[in-house]
């Protein structure tokens, strides 16, 4: 059985005078995970967590067997969140070849990670002409550099056409059947279905847990968001 590249035992996070994450529990394997629930309820909190950015009240979480956030796991997790972190003020290629030097990533990873999130025709623009959706593009091409072991990636599709969507999706399977653990979060429930796991959460907590049909199975709903709806009803 495959060993769980992430654990996180009893994680608790107090941000402001809110806990957002009481307790949490959770282990995350290899393929894409979907981290899925409403705005506020905690996502963007517990994927700091991964990749050891937020500061923790109580539990502990490991990634491939090292706390969160420590040097060793500095090129094995990559991080892509909301807010794009690539220079404005740099091309595309610039900004990758810069994080790819700062990482100690081949220079060739770069030209792929270009190619991966379909900025070819972009490369020598600079960031701060890019459209939106570009952008997030490019900064998503940052996460990918150096091919890390767990891809935590807070809401990469987010004002992305239907195609590059589906074209994003398709890639993050293709990084799974490659070997990495992509651990993406969503608000967007028709995206479900393209995962292999799905968490669904709410308030802090994780109220299922499993394969898109497992959800639907379980609660004889059509879709995931009546799937979600009826959980919440019977929790109520
Ligand atoms: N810097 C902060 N200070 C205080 N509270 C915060 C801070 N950042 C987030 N919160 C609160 O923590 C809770 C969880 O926020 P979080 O960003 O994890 O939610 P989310 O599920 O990722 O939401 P979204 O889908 O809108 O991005 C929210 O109630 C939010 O208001």
């Amino acid at each position: 059985m495959m060993k769980n590249i992430v654990e996180v035992d009893g994680l608790t996070v107090v941000r402001g005078s809110r806990t957002v994450l009481d307790g949490l529990d959770l282990t995350v394997g290899g393929g894409v995970t979907g981290l899925l629930g409403p705005s506020g309820c905690g996502k963007t909190t517990l994927m700091r967590c991964l990749v050891g950015v937020q500061r923790i009240a109580a539990g502990r979480v490991t990634v491939l067997g090292q706390e969160a956030g420590s040097a060793p796991l500095r090129d094995r997790v990559g991080y892509h969140t909301q807010a794009a972190s690539v220079y404005d003020d740099l091309t595309v290629r610039e900004n990758l070849a810069f994080f790819a030097r700062v990482l100690g990533t081949d220079r060739s990873a770069v030209d792929h990670a270009v190619e991966a999130v379909d900025l070819g025709s972009h490369r020598d623009q600079v960031v701060g002409s890019l459209s939106g959706g570009q952008r997030s593009r490019a900064s998503l091409a940052v996460a990918l550099l150096g091919e890390p072991d767990l891809l935590v990636l807070d809401e990469p599709t987010v004002g992305l056409d239907p195609v590059l969507r589906r074209d994003l999706w398709a890639l993050f399977h293709r990084l799974a059947d490659a070997g990495s653990a992509v651990f993406v979060s969503s608000h967007v429930m028709d995206e479900a279905d393209r995962c292999d796991r799905l968490l669904l959460m709410r308030e802090g907590a994780v109220i299922a847990d499993g394969s898109p049909d497992d959800i639907r199975g379980r609660t004889g709903a059509a879709d995931i968001e009546d799937a979600f709806l009826a959980i919440v009803g019977s929790a109520a």
